[in-house]
C-alpha cells in the first residue's frame, strides 16, 4: 500500500504486528506526540507524513474528507481493506468546536504503534528513520491565572443564561471558561499524557496538535458498519467517602435538572444519528459514570450504518451535541459567542482518529487544554439550565479543571 501525500512519488506504508510494546506513550519523542489511549489500548504516532490546516466553515468536514481520501490511498473510504481498524496508514485531527474558528487539523503520523485486544502492530511511512526517545522533562512550578472572564465574571453570565433559558428562549445552553496555566519551563506533553493515562484509565487520553486531555466523552467509534457513542449530561461531585459518594450518586440520578439535561445531550445524538443508521439503541434510563472528580449521568449508545458513511461523516453530523452545545443547537451556539467571550479552540470540538477504511473513534475534546511552550489554556464547562445555580456551576467547572491541573501538577 502507498499514500499518496501530495509528492509525486507515492510513499510505502508498511503495517507490521509487533510483540508486546508495553507502555505505548513510553514510545514517543518529545516533538509532535500524536495519542489516543484508554486502558493501555488504543495508537499513539509521531513525525508528520502530512499536515493540513482545514479551512473554517460549514463545509469543512467534507473538505476533510476529500483530502483524506486523497492522501490515505485514494480509493475513498468504503471497501479499502487494511486487516482491522487503525491499521495501514492513520490520520490523527482536532476540530474547533466553532465551525468558523481556524484552527482546525489533520495529521497523518509517519510512525503509528497500537495495540488493541492484546494485538500490537507498527505503521510506517516511508523511509526516514523513526525519532529517537528522549527523557520527559518536568515543567517546574505551575502558575494560574483567570482567562477570558474572572471566576466572578463567569457566574454572572451563567446566571444571564439560566435567565433566558426561564424566559423560554431556549431549553440549555452549555457554557466554559478557561484558565492560563504557566509552567517554568516548556511543557512536556508526553508527561501530561502520562499523567493522565494513569489516574483517567476509562477515560480517552488524547494529544493532538498540542490539544492535550482526557475525555470521558466518546463521540463515536466507527468499526465497520456498527458504531457506538458514550452520551454524558449531568454532573455531581464525588463525595467524602464511600457512602456519601453513593448518595451523590443516587441524588444526580433522581435530579430533575440534570435528568432533564442528559435528556437534551441524548435527543441531540438521535437526532443526528437517526438518519445514518438503519438501526439506534438508546438506554431508556441513564446510569453512573463514577471517575476520579466527577461522576456523570451516562448513556451507552449503538447502532449500525445505514450506508457507507465514514467515522468522520458521523462526526459530521453530531457536532455539537447538546453535551457541548446547547438545544436548540443553533440558538445554544448563538448563545454561546454571545455570553463566553472566548475561543473555544478545540476544546469540546471532535478529536480522534481515522483510518483509510473510514474506522475510527472520536471523542469530544472535554478536560483538555491548548499546550504551547510553557502555557497551556485549560477549559472546563457546564451544561446550564433555567433552574442552575452559578456557585454550583462554578465549582463543577473547577472539578472538571482538576484533570488538566492534575496532568500539570502531578
Ligand atoms: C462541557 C463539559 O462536560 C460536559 C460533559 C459531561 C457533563 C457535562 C455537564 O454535566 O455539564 C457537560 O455536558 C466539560 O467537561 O467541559
Amino acid at each position: 500500500m502507498s499514500v499518496a501525500l501530495g509528492t509525486t512519488r507515492p510513499l510505502p506504508v508498511r503495517t507490521t504486528p509487533v510483540g508486546d510494546p508495553g507502555d505505548l506513550l513510553a514510545s514517543l519523542p518529545r516533538s509532535s506526540p500524536y495519542a489516543w489511549i484508554r486502558n493501555g489500548e488504543g495508537i499513539v504516532g509521531w513525525g508528520e507524513a502530512a499536515r493540513v490546516a482545514v479551512p473554517p466553515g460549514s463545509g469543512r468536514f467534507a473538505w476533510a474528507r476529500e483530502w483524506l481520501a486523497g492522501v490515505l490511498g485514494g480509493a475513498g473510504f468504503p471497501g479499502a481493506d487494511n486487516g482491522g481498524p487503525g491499521t495501514g496508514p492513520v490520520a490523527f485531527g482536532s476540530f474547533t468546536f466553532d465551525e468558523d474558528a481556524p484552527g482546525s487539523v489533520l495529521v497523518v503520523p509517519q510512525a503509528v504503534l497500537a495495540r488493541r485486544d492484546g494485538r500490537a502492530w507498527l505503521t510506517t511511512i516511508g523511509d526516514a528513520p523513526l525519532g529517537t526517545v528522549t527523557p520527559v522533562l518536568d515543567p517546574g512550578r505551575i502558575s494560574y491565572g483567570d482567562g477570558s472572564l474572572t471566576a466572578p465574571e463567569w457566574e454572572h453570565v451563567v446566571a444571564r443564561a439560566a435567565a433566558r433559558i426561564r424566559d423560554g428562549e431556549l431549553e440549555k445552553v452549555v457554557l466554559a471558561r478557561d484558565l492560563v496555566a504557566t509552567a517554568e519551563r516548556a511543557i512536556d506533553v508526553r508527561l501530561l499524557l502520562s499523567r493522565l493515562a494513569r489516574r483517567y484509565p476509562e477515560c480517552y487520553t488524547f494529544s493532538v496538535a498540542g490539544l492535550v486531555g482526557a475525555t470521558p466523552e466518546l463521540l463515536i467509534r466507527r468499526t465497520g458498519q456498527e458504531i457506538e457513542s458514550l452520551v454524558l449530561a449531568g454532573t455531581t461531585a464525588r463525595g467524602t467517602g464511600p457512602a456519601d459518594d453513593l448518595a451523590r450518586g443516587a441524588a444526580l440520578l433522581a435530579s430533575a435538572k440534570d435528568r432533564h439535561e442528559h435528556e437534551c445531550a441524548i435527543a441531540s445524538v438521535r437526532t443526528a444519528l437517526g438518519p445514518l443508521c438503519s438501526s439506534l439503541e438508546t438506554p431508556d434510563e441513564p446510569e453512573l459514570l463514577v471517575l476520579p472528580n466527577v461522576q456523570h449521568l451516562a448513556s451507552h449508545v449503538t447502532g449500525r450504518l445505514a450506508d457507507g458513511a465514514s467515522v468522520l461523516d458521523v462526526v459530521a453530523a453530531m457536532h455539537p451535541t447538546a453535551a457541548v452545545g446547547g438545544t436548540p443547537t443553533d440558538l445554544a451556539s448563538k448563545l454561546i459567542r454571545e455570553l463566553e467571550g472566548m475561543d473555544r479552540a478545540g476544546y469540546a470540538g471532535p478529536v480522534g482518529w481515522i483510518d483509510a477504511n473510514g474506522d475510527g473513534e472520536w471523542g469530544i475534546a472535554l478536560r483538555s487544554g491548548l499546550v504551547r511552550g510553557r502555557r497551556a489554556r485549560l477549559f472546563a464547562g457546564c451544561g446550564i439550565m433555567g433552574d442552575s445555580d452559578p456557585a454550583a456551576e462554578l465549582a463543577e467547572a473547577q472539578a472538571k479543571f482538576r484533570v488538566m491541573q492534575y496532568a500539570l501538577e502531578g
